[in-house]
C-alpha cells in the first residue's frame, strides 16, 4: 500500500482553502510560505529510456483464462484474485459516506417502470459474480446500480444519468457480464484453448459487448474493472485504443475476446479488418461519457462503429452513460435507443456532488504560478490534480513545479502512449501526488484517494464548459469520499461565471463576493436554470409521475441468473419471452411534443 492510500479520507482534516498571494480578495491575508508544511516526498523523474525496456503495456495485463473444462464457471485462482482485487486489506471501502449520496432523487422514464434493487443479494447474481462484486469491496449498489442493474437485465435500452464517481461502470458491466456469463459458451465464438494460443492458434475476434470510452485511459480503466468481472467467468475482456502497441492488441484480440473496451479511432481501425474483428455477435452496445461521444467532433466515428456490426436489427441492447447531458445531445442520443428504452436520471443533469467541497479564487492571471504555490505549500500534502487549458501550460506547469522540488508529473495529448501510461501509474501509485494535466484526463478516471482538483485555468467555454468543470471536480469526493476542488478564477472567466455561481449554489457552496453579481434574482435553489440543459425541455418529466409508494426496492429480485433466455423479458423479443413483470404501457405519458420523451413515457421520483 502506498503511503498515498493511508488516509482514505482526508475529509476530517480538509482545510479551509486559505487566501494565496495571488488573490485580490479584499482584505485578505497573504501569508507566505517559503516550504510546503508537510512531506511531500521526493520529487522524481521519470527515466524514459528505462521505461521502453519495460513491455508491460495496460493492455497487456493478465486477465482469467478458461481452459474450456470446467462447465459455465471456472476454478478459483487466489494469486490472481489478489492482482485484480488488490490487497485485501485495502478492499473494504473506508470512510464511505453513503448518506449524500442515498438522498439524492431519482427520476425514470420511459414506458417501463423499474424496480430498483435494494441490495446485491437481491439483483438475483450468479454467486459468482456477487462473489466478485464483494471481493472489490462494493456492500451496497449505489442509486443508479440500483437501477440500472434491473434495467438491463429485463433486457431494456437504456439512458443513463449519474454523478461522477457514482459507481455507473459497475452498473453496467455487472448485470451485462453476469446476465451472458451462463450463456458463454453459446454465444460466443470459439477460441483456442489457452495451450493452443499458446502454441499460436488464433481466431477472429467477435465481441458479444462492446464498450467506447472517448479517452484512451479511460478505456484502460474500464478494462480493468471488466477483468474483475469476468473474474472465473468465461468472458474473456481485451482492451483497444490508439497510441497502444497495435501487434499486441491484435495479438490479444485473436485469443478470444467477448467484452471489448475501446477508444474509437484504434477501434474503427480494427473493425477495417475483417479477418481480426467483427461486431457480428454484439449484443451489448455501451456508450460511455456518452454525450461527449455524441458530440459533432465524434459523429462519423460514431457513425461507423453502431454502424458496423451487421447484426441484424433490433438484436442489440444499446446503452448511454454519463454525468452529464446537454439537451441537444440528449435529443440526438434517444434516436439511437430502442422506442421503450428506461431513462434513468440521479439528481440534476450536470450536477455536482455535495461531497465536494468548491474553492473559487480571485487570481490575476500573471500571478497564477504564485498562487498555486501558495496553495500547494499551505495544504497538507493530498494526492492532487491540477487542470490546465493548454499542453504548452502543462509542460511549463509540471517543469515550474519540479523545479520547487516537488514531486509531479504530467500528461497531455502530445505526449506518446508510453510517457502518458508511465505518468498514470506513477501518479495512481502515489509515486507522483501531483499531476498535471490538460481535460484529456477530465472525464471518468477514477484514482483512489485524489483529495484536490485544482483548477489552474477554468474550463473555457467553447472547450468543454461547465460540462467540464464538472467533470474535472468529480475525480474528487468519488463513492462517498470528500474531496476539495479549488479553481482559481480570472477577468478572462467572466463567461462561465453565471453558470459557475449557480452549480455553486446548488450544493450549498459559499459564493465569493467577486460572484456575487452573477446570482440569479431567484435564489430559490429549485428555481435554478442551467440553460444548457434545461430539464423543461424534457416532456414527460413535469407531471404523470407515477405513484412511487413504499416497498419499491427489492421487487426485481427473486428470478435466478440467467438459465437460457427465459430471464431477461427482452421487450424485443429477441432473447426469449420473459418476465418483465407485466409493467404495460402506463395510459398517463405525456411524451409526444418532438422532444425528449419515447411516446407515452412517464416519469417518477423516488427520493432515497
Ligand atoms: N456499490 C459500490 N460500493 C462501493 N464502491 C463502488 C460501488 N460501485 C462502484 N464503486 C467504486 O466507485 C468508484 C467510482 O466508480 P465509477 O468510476 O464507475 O464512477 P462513474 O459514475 O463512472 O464516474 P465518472 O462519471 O467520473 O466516470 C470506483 O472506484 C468504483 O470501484
Amino acid at each position: 500500500m502506498s503511503a498515498w492510500d493511508k488516509n482514505d479520507d482526508l475529509k476530517a482534516a480538509l482545510p479551509e482553502v486559505p487566501p494565496t498571494n495571488g488573490t485580490q480578495a479584499e482584505g485578505a491575508v497573504t501569508e507566505v510560505r517559503s516550504a510546503p508544511i508537510g512531506d511531500w516526498g521526493k520529487k522524481t523523474e521519470n527515466n524514459y529510456d528505462e521505461n521502453l525496456e519495460d513491455t508491460s503495456w495496460e493492455g497487456n495485463v493478465r486477465v482469467y483464462e478458461w481452459d474450456g473444462e470446467e462447465g459455465d464457471l471456472g476454478p478459483e485462482h487466489p494469486e490472481l484474485e489478489a492482482v485484480l482485487f488488490g490487497d485485501p486489506a485495502t478492499r473494504d471501502p473506508q470512510g464511505i459516506d453513503f448518506s449524500k449520496i442515498d438522498n439524492i432523487t431519482v427520476t425514470q422514464e420511459g414506458l417501463q417502470r423499474i424496480h430498483p434493487i435494494s441490495s446485491f443479494k437481491d439483483a438475483g447474481l450468479h454467486p459468482a459474480m456477487l462473489r466478485n462484486v464483494d471481493l472489490c469491496g462494493y456492500k451496497t449498489p449505489t442509486p443508479i446500480q440500483r437501477y440500472c442493474i434491473p434495467a438491463i437485465k429485463m433486457g431494456y435500452d437504456l439512458l443513463a444519468i449519474a454523478q461522477t464517481g457514482s459507481g455507473k461502470t459497475a452498473a453496467y458491466l455487472v448485470p451485462i457480464l453476469n446476465h451472458l456469463m451462463g450463456k458463454a459458451k453459446k454465444l460466443a465464438a470459439p477460441r483456442p484453448h489457452p495451450s493452443e494460443a499458446a502454441a499460436g492458434a488464433r481466431v477472429r475476434a467477435e465481441p458479444l459487448v462492446v464498450v467506447v470510452v472517448p479517452a484512451r485511459e479511460l478505456a484502460i480503466q474500464i478494462f480493468n474493472e471488466a477483468r474483475k468481472f469476468c473474474y472465473r467467468t468465461m468472458l474473456r475482456p481485451c482492451v483497444v485504443y490508439g497510441g497502444g502497441p497495435m501487434r499486441d492488441q491484435i495479438d490479444n484480440l485473436q485469443r478470444g475476446c467477448d467484452i471489448l473496451i475501446g477508444s474509437p479511432g484504434r477501434l474503427i481501425n480494427l473493425m477495417e479488418k475483417a479477418d481480426i474483428l467483427s461486431l457480428r455477435r454484439v449484443k451489448y452496445m455501451v456508450i460511455d461519457e456518452a454525450d461527449e461521444m455524441l458530440h459533432a467532433d465524434w459523429e462519423e466515428e460514431f457513425n461507423k462503429i453502431l454502424g458496423g456490426g451487421e447484426q441484424e436489427e433490433g438484436n442489440v441492447k444499446y446503452m448511454l452513460f454519463s454525468a452529464t447531458f446537454p439537451t441537444a445531445i440528449r435529443n440526438l442520443a434517444k434516436t439511437h435507443l430502442a422506442e421503450n428504452y428506461v431513462r434513468v436520471r440521479v439528481g440534476r443533469i450536470g450536477s455536482t456532488h455535495e461531497n465536494i467541497k468548491q474553492d473559487i479564487i480571485f487570481v490575476e492571471q500573471s500571478m497564477k504560478k504564485q498562487a498555486l504555490i501558495d496553495l500547494l505549500y499551505s495544504l497538507e500534502p493530498a494526492r492532487t490534480i491540477i487542470f490546465v487549458n493548454s499542453k504548452r501550460t502543462a509542460d511549463e506547469l509540471d517543469d515550474f513545479l519540479f523545479n520547487k522540488e516537488l514531486p509531479c508529473t504530467s500528461m497531455h495529448s502530445d505526449r506518446t502512449q508510453r510517457e502518458r501510461e508511465d505518468a498514470m501509474r506513477a501518479f495512481r501509485l502515489g509515486k507522483t501526488p501531483l499531476f498535471v494535466t490538460t481535460g484529456v484526463t477530465a472525464r471518468g478516471i477514477d484514482v483512489r484517494n485524489v483529495m484536490h482538483v485544482i483548477n489552474f485555468d477554468l474550463p473555457n467555454m467553447d472547450h468543454g464548459g461547465i460540462q467540464e468543470y464538472v467533470h474535472r471536480i468529480g475525480r474528487t469526493g468519488r463513492i462517498g469520499h470528500h474531496g476539495l476542488a479549488t479553481s482559481f478564477y480570472t477577468e478572462r472567466d467572466e463567461p462561465i461565471a453565471k453558470l459557475l455561481t449557480m452549480t455553486l449554489m446548488e450544493t450549498g457552496q459559499a459564493i465569493p463576493e467577486f460572484l456575487e453579481q452573477y446570482k440569479p434574482e431567484d435564489t430559490d435553489i429549485s428555481k435554478l436554470k442551467f440553460e444548457y440543459n434545461t430539464d423543461e425541455e424534457d416532456p414527460g418529466e413535469s407531471g404523470d409521475a407515477w405513484d412511487a409508494g413504499a416497498g419499491e426496492a427489492g421487487e426485481a429480485s427473486g428470478d435466478s441468473w440467467g438459465t437460457g433466455g427465459g430471464d431477461s423479458g427482452a421487450p424485443n423479443g429477441n432473447e426469449g419471452g420473459g418476465d418483465s413483470g407485466g409493467w404495460g404501457a402506463p395510459t398517463n405519458g405525456s411524451g409526444g411534443n418532438g422532444g425528449w420523451a419515447a411516446p407515452a413515457a412517464s416519469s417518477v421520483e423516488v427520493a432515497w
